[in-house]
């Protein structure tokens, strides 16, 4: 005969109904700070504590609960609270489900209001023009490098970085049917067919690829047209019902994309920081040389730097470099200074908490 759960489950909806009973108490103590930070204009947002809750709570679960979980349960609890002091809208590269949607779930849970966009250019004249508080655009992925037209946004729109995403990716080939047979024209975003590329050429050596705008644009694309196959996320197959054909079909495992948040205003630091320059050179030799001695000389790690053509302007460039640490750090605030001088131009592009990667599917 089977064992009666009844009791157990008695003491798990007791346990639930105190986890919801707390959490409706948490959610009126960060309405509280919410309304004291008003009065003394301070920022709602304030990842250093946010941090110091994270490390707390992860010592004090011991490992017995899944880390992973425990962190996205908080982030929710967390996101949620902090919402609740001042409502979020995000703009995200567009349609609905694309990787980029996904990261923006990640960063500000369910509960802001996300809204889809054309172009990334668009995403960012959206928190330029104050439609939106924040945005947020694919920078680079470790196969395929850095997503230019992010970095091209940069020069051209007055935005401030307020955090990053990594997130890995897992590109899945879906269409209508969920038959290959049917499939005789592959859409998705240049990065995603460039990060296929060989598993394409073997298995679909005859089927064309279709750039498009975004994943997500490929997936509504797919819904329309049997005959259309997208690479696209695990996501896109709730939202536009179509059936997996191939999971994980990239080249390359650990296929990670690192995405920035966009706002007006980067946050306090958080005790583990990233700070992103927008440099002008000056022509002379070893003016580059010089740039970089200034960063070593003062013990500063170079997470990043890339060049980028300046529109316009033919071969002259613009690099975008990325330094460990926070505006607000006394020697990365003394080597800004010291590169102001040197630099023919010079651009805080923001300071923010550096994120440890996360799958889409977690
Ligand atoms: C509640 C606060 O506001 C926000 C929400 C937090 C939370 O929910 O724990 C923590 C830091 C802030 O980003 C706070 O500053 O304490």
């Amino acid at each position: 005969m089977a064992q009666d759960l009844t009791p157990v489950r008695d003491g798990i909806d007791k346990i639930d109904n105190t986890i919801v009973e707390l959490l409706k108490e948490r959610l009126s103590l960060a309405k509280t700070i919410g309304k004291l930070k008003n009065e003394s204009k301070r920022a709602k947002w304030d990842p250093l504590r946010e941090r110091q809750i994270y490390e707390r709570l992860t010592k004090l679960n011991d490992g017995v609960f899944p880390k992973d979980a425990l962190h996205s349960i908080f982030h929710e609890i967390i996101t949620t609270c902090r919402l609740s002091q001042q409502k979020i809208a995000v703009s995200y590269l567009g349609p609905e489900a694309t990787f980029t949607h996904l990261a923006g779930v990640k960063y500000f849970g369910h509960s802001a209001t996300y809204s889809p966009m054309e172009s990334i250019a668009d995403v960012f004249s959206e928190v330029e023009k104050g439609r939106t508080q924040y945005g947020i655009v694919p920078v680079e992925n470790s196969i395929e490098g850095a997503v230019f037209s992010t970095l091209d946004s940069f020069m051209k729109f007055r935005t401030k970085i307020c955090g990053e995403v990594r997130m890995e990716i897992t590109h899945n080939l879906v269409c209508k049917s969920g038959d290959i047979k049917d499939i005789q024209t592959v859409a998705s975003h240049t990065q995603p067919l460039a990060q296929c590329r060989e598993w394409l050429r073997k298995h679909l050596p005859t089927c064309p690829t279709l750039p498009v705008f975004s994943t997500g644009a490929a997936a509504q694309m797919a819904a329309n047209n049997p005959n259309i196959g997208a690479i696209a996320s695990s996501l896109a197959i709730k939202t536009y019902e179509l059936q997996v054909v191939v999971k994980g079909i990239e080249d390359y495992r650990g296929n990670t994309t690192r995405f920035l948040v966009i706002g007006k205003e980067s946050p306090t630091p958080s005790g583990a920081d990233r700070t992103s320059l927008l440099l002008g050179i000056k022509e002379r030799p070893g003016a580059l040389n010089e740039i970089l001695s200034v960063i070593a000389r003062a013990g500063i790690n170079l997470a990043k730097i890339e060049s980028r053509p300046i529109k316009g302007k033919q071969w002259k460039y613009l690099f975008f470099l990325d330094l460990m640490g926070h505006i607000d750090d006394q020697h990365i605030k003394d080597c800004c200074t010291t590169l102001k001088a040197l630099c023919s131009y010079f651009e805080w592009l923001g300071s923010y908490p550096v994120t440890e990667e996360s799958s889409p599917d977690a």
